[in-house]
C-alpha cells in the first residue's frame, strides 16, 4: 500500500467507525461518512463515537463528515458499512461522486431482502464498475473488541486476486490481519449464514439450554452453511475458514453479537416485535432468514435449523422445541454427514483448513496469504 492512500468509509455505526480506525492505523488517509452531522462532529472533534463504541478513543488522523461528496472526493477505495437493506439507495446517492477506477469494498453481512442478492452483486448491479474492482471482507470481527485493538483476522475476497491483495494491504495493521481469497460467494454467504445460526444459539441460550445443545447447533449449523454456500458455487474450504467457522464461533459465543442477543430475547419469550424495538443496532440475521430460506428451497438445500429460527420468529414454534429436531424431522436414524456427503473431499477440505492455520501460525503473520 502507498502510505496515505485516500480512502472513504460510508457508514459511521459500530463497524464502519471501527473499520475506519483499522485503515487509519494501517496508514491510509481516511474520511468517514456519517449520516448525522452531529455524529460526524463528535468523531472529528471529540475523537469519539459514544453511541456505538463507548470508551474507545479514535485516531487523530481520522476525519469525518456528513457530506457524501466531500467523503468521496478523490477516494481510490470506498468501504461500505451501512445496513444491507439500505445499500442500494446509498450506492445510488454515492455514484455521482465516485472517482473513475474506484474500488468498492463491502463490509456488510446481509442479503437484500427483496431480491436475495449478496452485497457485492448489488454493487455490481447498481454501479458501472467491473467485478474485478469489487471486494468483500468477512471474518470473526466483533467491532468493539477490534476497536479496543484486540488482535483478529479477516478475509478479503474479490474475483481479482490483485484487488483482494491491494485491499488486504490497506486493511492490515498491528492488531488486524487480512488474508485473501477469490471465493466471493463463500466469503459473503459465510457472513450472512453465521448470523442465522447465532440467532438459533441465542434462542436456546435464552431458553436456558446448555453447552451440548449449543455445540450441536453450531456443528450442524456449519453443515447447513456449507451445503447452502456450495450449492451456490462456493468452495467448502471457505466455510471452514475465518469467514465461516471462525465467524460462526465468534458470533455464537459472544454477548456482543446483536444476532445472538436478538435470539436470546426471543428465547426468553419476547415477541419479534418487542425484539426489533429493543435492538438499537443493525441485526442482519432477522432480515436474512426469509430470503435465505427461499434461496435454499430454489436449490433444494435442507436448512432445518434456519427453518426453525423462522418458525420462532413467526411465533409458530415454541423456542423450547427448537433443539429436539435439530437435523431432520424424520424419525429414521440418519448418517451424521458433515461436509459433503461423506466423500473424501470433505475430510481433505478440513485437513487443508487445519494445515493452513498451522502454516499461518508458523509464519508468524508476516505476509498476506490465502485464508
Ligand atoms: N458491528 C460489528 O461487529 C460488525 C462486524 C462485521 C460486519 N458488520 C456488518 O456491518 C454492517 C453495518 O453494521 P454495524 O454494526 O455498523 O451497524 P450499526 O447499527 O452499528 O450502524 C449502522 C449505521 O448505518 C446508519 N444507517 C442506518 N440506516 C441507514 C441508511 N438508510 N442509510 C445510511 N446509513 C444508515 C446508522 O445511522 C449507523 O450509523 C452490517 O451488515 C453488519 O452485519 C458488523
Ligand atoms: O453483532 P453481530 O451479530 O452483527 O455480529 C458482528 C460480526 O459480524 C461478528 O463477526
Amino acid at each position: 500500500m502507498v502510505p496515505g492512500t485516500r480512502v472513504a468509509v460510508l457508514g459511521a455505526g459500530s463497524w464502519g467507525t471501527t473499520f475506519a480506525k483499522i485503515l487509519v492505523d494501517g496508514g491510509a488517509d481516511v474520511v468517514l461518512w456519517a449520516r448525522r452531522p452531529e455524529l460526524a462532529r463528535e468523531i472529528s472533534e471529540a475523537r469519539r463515537n459514544s453511541d456505538y463504541l463507548p470508551g474507545v478513543n479514535l485516531p487523530v488522523g481520522l476525519r469525518a463528515t456528513s457530506r457524501l461528496d466531500l467523503a468521496l472526493a478523490g477516494a481510490e477505495y470506498v468501504f461500505v458499512s451501512v445496513p444491507s437493506q439500505s445499500l442500494r439507495e446509498n450506492l445510488i446517492a454515492a455514484e455521482p461522486y465516485l472517482a473513475p477506477n474506484v474500488t468498492i469494498v463491502s463490509l456488510m453481512k446481509g442479503v437484500e431482502r427483496s431480491t436475495g442478492m449478496r452485497m457485492s452483486t448489488v454493487i455490481e448491479q447498481v454501479l458501472p464498475i467491473s467485478p474485478e474492482r469489487i471486494a468483500a471482507i468477512s471474518g470473526p470481527n466483533l467491532a468493539l473488541e477490534i476497536a479496543k485493538e484486540q488482535p483478529t483476522g479477516a478475509v478479503v475476497s474479490s474475483s481479482s486476486l490483485e484487488t483482494a491483495q491491494a485491499v488486504a494491504k490497506l486493511a492490515t495493521n498491528r492488531y488486524f490481519r487480512s488474508y485473501v481469497n477469490t471465493d466471493v460467494i463463500g466469503t459473503e454467504f459465510g457472513g450472512v449464514l453465521k448470523n442465522l445460526i447465532a440467532v438459533a444459539i441465542g434462542i436456546v441460550d435464552g431458553v436456558g439450554f446448555g453447552e451440548n445443545t449449543k455445540a450441536s447447533i453450531i456443528t450442524r449449523g456449519l453443515v447447513e452453511m456449507t451445503d447452502f454456500a456450495v450449492a451456490f458455487g462456493a468452495h467448502p474450504e471457505t466455510l471452514a475458514g475465518l469467514a465461516g467457522l471462525g465467524d460462526l464461533i465468534a458470533t455464537c459465543q459472544s454477548p456482543l453479537s446483536r444476532n445472538n442477543t436478538a435470539g436470546r430475547l426471543l428465547g426468553q419469550g419476547y415477541s419479534i416485535h418487542d425484539v426489533v424495538k429493543q435492538m438499537q443496532q443493525t441485526t442482519e440475521g432477522l432480515a436474512s432468514v426469509k430470503p435465505i430460506l427461499e434461496l435454499a428451497r430454489a436449490k433444494g438445500v435442507a436448512m432445518p435449523i434456519v427453518e426453525q429460527v423462522r418458525q420462532v420468529l413467526d411465533g409458530t414454534l415454541n423456542p423450547r422445541d427448537i433443539a429436539p429436531h435439530l437435523t431432520t424431522d424424520s424419525s429414521e436414524p440418519q448418517g451424521e454427514r458433515t461436509i459433503d456427503d461423506g466423500q473424501a473431499h470433505g475430510s481433505a477440505a478440513l485437513w487443508g483448513a487445519f494445515k493452513r492455520t498451522f502454516d499461518q501460525l508458523r509464519d508468524g503473520g508476516r505476509s498476506s496469504r490465502r485464508d
